[in-house]
């Protein structure tokens, strides 16, 4: 498990191309065969990727964080980007196909992650922050969730979003997390930006074509930065970072948040002549 620590506002203006890239761009999360995770202090999450082949993945206790499991003092919200497979939660199989979320609670001691076939293999995105108390197992399936409509294509974000774990949905102590998908001929998300300093947000942005990218857009408002991306490729954003960003196509977005609540719209706007 890689160890990221957490970055003082101050200290971040200072960094060129490649601190940036280092201390918040998570490169590769889907490697067939393998589990990759990153641990940052900024609110203790865990952000990973499993990518089962051939057998099954098992995510067990690391050493980093002293646990005998994984889930001894912790909760994770799991999404399947990729082909559909199972994840088996203390030998209950959830089948999960492309988008579908699960989420497991505190206490679950057995977690295993399976692929349905090698050609198109399950790729299971973890977001995992400490927990304190323990809520029930709750899968949501993508097409059982309708979605809101956000912005228009006048301003390039048309986009549809979905809560999955958040107060009104699967519930949790502190995991939050959603997709949003842009529609065709919409680049923008998240704009106009906000920051929420209660909590910290990653996201992984995915569905990007293999020669678009990504501009993401960090920093205290009156300090931006950007940071490029490619598909699959995620970006951690601390409590006092903007985060909203700008592509050569369209994509969609996985948010996941963690802190110290979990109220989606407590969101501090960033007015437009605030952006430096
Ligand atoms: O499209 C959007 O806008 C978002 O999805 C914003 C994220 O959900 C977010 O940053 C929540 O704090
Ligand atoms: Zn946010």
């Amino acid at each position: 498990m890689e160890i990221r620590y957490s970055t003082h506002p101050d200290h971040a203006k200072t960094f060129n191309t490649e601190e940036i890239r280092k201390h918040y761009l998570i490169e590769e999360l889907f490697v067939p065969g393998e589990i990759k995770l990153v641990y940052s202090m900024e609110d203790r999450t865990i952000t990973g990727g499993i990518t089962p082949i051939n057998e099954m993945i098992s995510l067990e206790g690391y050493d980093q964080i002293k646990a005998a499991y994984f889930l001894e003092r912790r909760e994770v919200g799991i999404f399947n980007v990729g082909g559909s497979g199972k994840v088996i939660v203390d030998g209950e199989i959830y089948e999960m196909e492309n988008k579908d979320c699960l989420y497991v609670g505190l206490g679950k001691k057995e977690l295993l992650f399976s692929s349905d076939s090698n050609e198109n293999p399950a790729k299971y995105y973890l977001f995992s922050a400490p927990a304190h108390k323990e809520y029930p197992t709750q899968q949501v399936a993508f097409k059982d969730i309708e979605g809101e409509r956000l912005g228009s294509l006048e301003n390039a974000n048309d986009r549809v979003i979905r809560r999955m774990i958040h107060n009104e949905g699967i519930q949790s102590c502190q995991v939050v997390m959603g997709m949003t998908q842009l529609n065709t001929g919409s680049v923008w998300n998240s704009m106009p930006t906000h920051t929420h300093d209660r909590r910290m947000e990653v996201y992984l942005y995915i569905e990007l074509d293999e020669n678009a990218r990504m501009f993401h857009m960090m920093g205290e408002p009156t300090e931006t930065r950007h940071i490029v991306m490619k598909n699959e490729q995620a970006v951690i954003s601390p409590p006092w970072s903007i985060h909203c960003g700008t592509a050569t196509s369209n994509y969609t977005f996985i948010w996941a948040m963690a802190g110290e609540n979990k109220t989606y719209n407590d969101m501090d706007q960033v007015a437009m002549d605030q952006l430096r």
